[in-house]
């Protein structure tokens, strides 16, 4: 049997997530939600899937555009199993009251504060822990990226302080960019730092700062360590390390342009980058400092994730089963 997955927000994320589900051979796409019919409602039609009116409200934009939906967002809840809730940050959490009214279970994103669910989720770290839950939160991309790589060395941390350099807007975003200056967040720690203690317990402060740039973010980061670790081990921790994956400046890797043309090469679905990428020249240990710099893509490394929550919430596959077909299934490499 198939679990039935509904997407309420086809945006950056959802639109992704939507794709994702439709390529695991144990979920089925049931419908999605647009408030309006834009190029994306149409071509989701395109393509076949139901497209669903996110309210009530917006029914009459569909009628006056002659756009025939398969219903409302309540008739898609009663369709599904799971509804996974990429609406913008904050909105999640006034949806949730609707989930629970129509018992299904959701998946919020990182614009969710942890509170809204019972569980903030890496699958690689606590996959577990959403063991059959009923509301799970996939934390944002920058708190993946960086529960990635810390997760797996996290026996050599004993403090962990980040720079996180975050993209301005998505590339689709024409309302924030461009954007001619470099916005701080003047309060340390940023919300990535206490965001990670949600899912690993490692003691960790960022910092954070916007900057003028729709291609990824990166970080910098430097660990004091525990016990002694070269920089060759870590190496090698990372490159056994799934959705993880390193890249040498030296065969042109110069910066996020490139790393976002790899992807492009690959014929990777909107040059989605799943992976995080560790420049390998960075890694360096000097004295009891261990430093590292890595890039995330943000429209795209946490789709595996909720393709993953899915699996540990209907209790459908162990761990490594399911990280192993989510990532057969969206052809990421490691
Ligand atoms: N973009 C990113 O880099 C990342 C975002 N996240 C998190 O994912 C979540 C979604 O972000 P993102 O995909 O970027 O956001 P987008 O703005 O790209 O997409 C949100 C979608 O929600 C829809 N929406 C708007 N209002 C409503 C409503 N009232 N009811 C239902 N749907 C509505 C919009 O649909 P319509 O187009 O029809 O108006 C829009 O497409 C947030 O929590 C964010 O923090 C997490 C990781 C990375
Ligand atoms: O989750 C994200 O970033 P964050 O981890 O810095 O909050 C996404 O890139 C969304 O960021 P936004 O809040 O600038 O849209």
């Amino acid at each position: 049997m198939k679990v039935k997955v509904g997407v309420n927000g086809y945006g950056t994320i959802g639109k992704r997530v939507a794709y994702a589900v439709t390529k695991q051979d144990d979920m089925e796409l049931i419908g999605v939600t647009k408030t309006k019919p834009d190029f994306e409602a149409y071509r989701a039609r395109e393509l076949g899937i139901p497209v669903y009116a996110a309210s009530e409200e917006f029914l009459p934009r569909f009628e006056k555009a002659g756009f025939e939906v398969a219903g409302t967002l309540n008739d898609l809840l009663n369709e599904v199993d799971v509804i996974v809730d990429a609406t913008p940050g904050g909105m999640g959490a006034k949806n949730k009251v609707l989930y629970e009214k129509a018992g299904v279970k959701a998946i919020f994103q990182g614009g969710e504060k942890a509170t809204t669910a019972e569980v903030s989720f890496v699958a690689q770290a606590n996959y577990e822990k959403a063991s059959g839950k009923d509301y799970v939160r996939v934390v944002s991309c920058n708190t993946t990226g960086l529960t990635r790589t810390l997760s797996v060395i996290q026996e050599y941390i004993d403090y962990v302080y980040a720079v996180m350099i975050r993209r301005a807007a998505d590339p689709n975003d024409a309302k924030r960019g461009p954007v001619n200056a470099i916005t701080p967040s003047v309060t340390v720690p940023s919300h990535h730092g206490p965001d990670v203690q949600t899912v690993i317990p490692i003691n960790i402060e960022t910092s954070a700062f916007v900057v003028p740039t729709t291609l990824m973010h990166v970080h910098s980061i430097m660990v004091e360590l525990k016990k002694p670790v070269e920089a060759k081990d870590v190496v090698d921790i990372f490159e056994n390390t799934t959705r993880v994956l390193l890249f040498e400046k030296e065969k042109g890797f110069d910066s996020t342009a490139q790393l976002i043309e790899f992807a492009r090469d690959l014929h990777r679905e909107w040059n989605n980058l799943y992976e995080i990428a560790v420049w390998k020249e960075s890694v360096s240990v000097r004295g009891n400092r261990l430093f590292y710099i890595q890039a995330v893509h943000q429209e795209s490394d946490v789709v595996p994730e909720n393709i993953d929550a899915i699996r540990a919430m209907f209790e459908m596959a162990e761990k490594w089963e399911s990280i192993r077909k989510t990532n057969e299934s969206l052809g990421i490499l490691r």
